[in-house]
């Protein structure tokens, strides 16, 4: 299996030369040369195993011989064993026809852990074979840096640097990030928003010098084992809906679109997935693109649903490469425009993003209005994030099993839930003290060079 970039040229790499290195060096983003497939009796053959070994069926195809069978599957196991379900990621009936996927119960309460602890398994384990020392730079709206930090903590090849836009996630998810005490791990609070802080993942990438110097890797969805990781959950829940028997549907809360291609690969690889359907919070620039074909920035506004707070949404790269045919250079060349604030979109390739995905948008008072029904109704105490989701769902039932991917925990988000539905959501016992940790953070400015020599600085060599 050999992985290529959505640019075209980059040199193509196998599944541990991808995951080490992050971005392509062209700016482009790795893929699967082509995606496997698994057939009608390897999928039916799922039901009834555990998550960990339906990750094994899913993943395996994709990671070549970087791993033998018995480490892959040791290294899953040691993802997903402090996990606080057995199930790991269990589904929860609303109505007849619509589900909850609760991705909430890893270590950081968000669906980031999925893909983050086998991450940091498997970056250990090709780094203790190979004796390198690497950087992980990452940028995060909140969950992705909390579960990077987490899953990295204390590992002796690896530092790592989070930026999170200065006051604009949760108090949870901040503390998260700076309480942890090992010496390894640093959150950067930076005065901007997440696309600055993203952007300047990506120009550490593009910045080949200081590359090779550091050692640059990254932990966001920018890596394939991130977006391969979660392929993993629309397996196990549309089996236990009955795939590949039946099909399924799946509504996608959505900022930088890795969670909604990851169902787009399930279903390529032959997961029977009727609808996938885009969740958009007022930052609707994947709604606007998929209604319109234009993608076209406008600012940030902050939202209660702070994680998907994006504009310039890193992972629609590569559903635009599959859009355009795999033509490496019509996607480089929309990137450019992107640059300059937007694109259209060219008639064949929109033709297939609409066939491919649906798309809907929550208003602030819709994403409250959702958490006080589904509490009233349900039961159940959604995050923001799940709210969205909610919403955009219900106007897309029908007959087919509709499956929201709950992303995070409330108790995440305690002031916008309480605002939305009166609770408080405890946070569970393991983190009871958060809030009495000492933080750990250094601000710095939406500069790359200032954010460059922070990092040179505190590398431990
Ligand atoms: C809680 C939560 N929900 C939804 C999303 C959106 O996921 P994606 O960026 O993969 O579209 C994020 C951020 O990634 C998140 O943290
Ligand atoms: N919502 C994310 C943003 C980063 O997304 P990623 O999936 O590309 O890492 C977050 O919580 O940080």
């Amino acid at each position: 299996m050999r992985y290529i970039s959505t640019r075209g040229t980059a040199p193509s790499l196998s599944f541990e030369e991808a995951m080490l290195t992050g971005l392509a060096r062209d700016g482009g983003l790795y893929v699967p040369q082509e995606v496997p497939t698994l057939g009608h009796a390897q999928i039916a053959a799922m039901a009834g195993k555990s998550y960990e070994d339906v990750a094994f069926d899913v993943m395996r195809p994709f990671i070549g011989d970087t791993f033998t069978d018995a480490v892959f599957r040791k290294l899953i196991a040691q993802a997903y064993a402090g996990f606080g379900h057995a199930a790991r990621a269990p589904l929860v009936q609303l109505d007849s026809n619509h589900f909850l996927l609760e991705l909430f119960h890893g270590p950081t309460l968000a669906f980031k852990d999925f893909a983050m602890q086998l991450i940091g398994q498997m970056f250990q384990a090709a780094l203790t074979r190979s004796g390198d020392r690497v950087t992980i730079v990452g940028a995060t709206s909140g969950d992705t840096g909390s579960a990077a930090i987490e899953a990295f903590r204390g590992l002796k090849a690896v530092d790592v640097f989070i930026m999170y836009p200065h006051g604009r996630v949760s108090e949870v998810q901040r503390r998260q990030m700076t309480t942890p005490t090992e010496s390894n791990v640093h959150a950067l609070a930076v005065d901007g928003d997440f696309d600055d802080c993203q952007a300047a993942v990506k120009d550490m990438f593009n910045d080949f010098a200081f590359r090779e110097e550091v050692k640059l890797a990254g932990v966001n969805s920018i890596n394939w084992g991130r977006v391969l990781a979660q392929v993993v959950y629309y397996f196990t829940a549309a089996v236990s809906l009955g795939a590949p028997h039946r099909a399924v549907s799946f509504t996608v809360p959505t900022g930088n679109f890795g969670d909604i291609f990851a169902g787009y690969i399930a279903k390529k690889m032959g997961l029977p997935i009727a609808d996938l359907v885009v969740a958009t919070n007022r930052n609707d620039i994947l709604h606007r693109t998929l209604q319109t074909g234009a993608y076209t920035k406008e600012g940030v506004e902050p939202t209660i649903s702070p994680s998907m707070d994006i504009q310039v949404s890193s992972n629609f790269e590569r559903a635009l490469f599959d859009a355009y045919g795999r033509d490496g250079a019509a996607v480089a060349s929309q990137m450019e425009d992107l640059k300059k604030g937007g694109f259209e979109i060219s008639q064949g390739a929109y033709q297939m993003l609409k066939d491919t995905f649906k798309s809907g948008r929550a208003s602030e008072e819709e994403t409250q209005a959702a958490i006080k029904a589904y509490l009233a109704n349900h039961g159940e105490l959604l995050c923001p994030h799940t709210a969205v989701g909610v919403h955009v769902a219900e106007a897309h039932l029908g007959t087919t099993p509709m499956v929201t991917l709950a992303t995070a925990h409330p108790a995440k988000f305690p002031d916008a839930v309480k605002a939305a539905s009166g609770i408080a959501a405890p946070l569970p016992p393991r983190m009871a003290d958060l809030y009495d940790r000492p933080e750990r953070v250094t601000r710095v400015g939406n500069d790359l060079a200032a954010i460059q020599a922070v990092i040179k600085e505190r590398i431990q060599n």
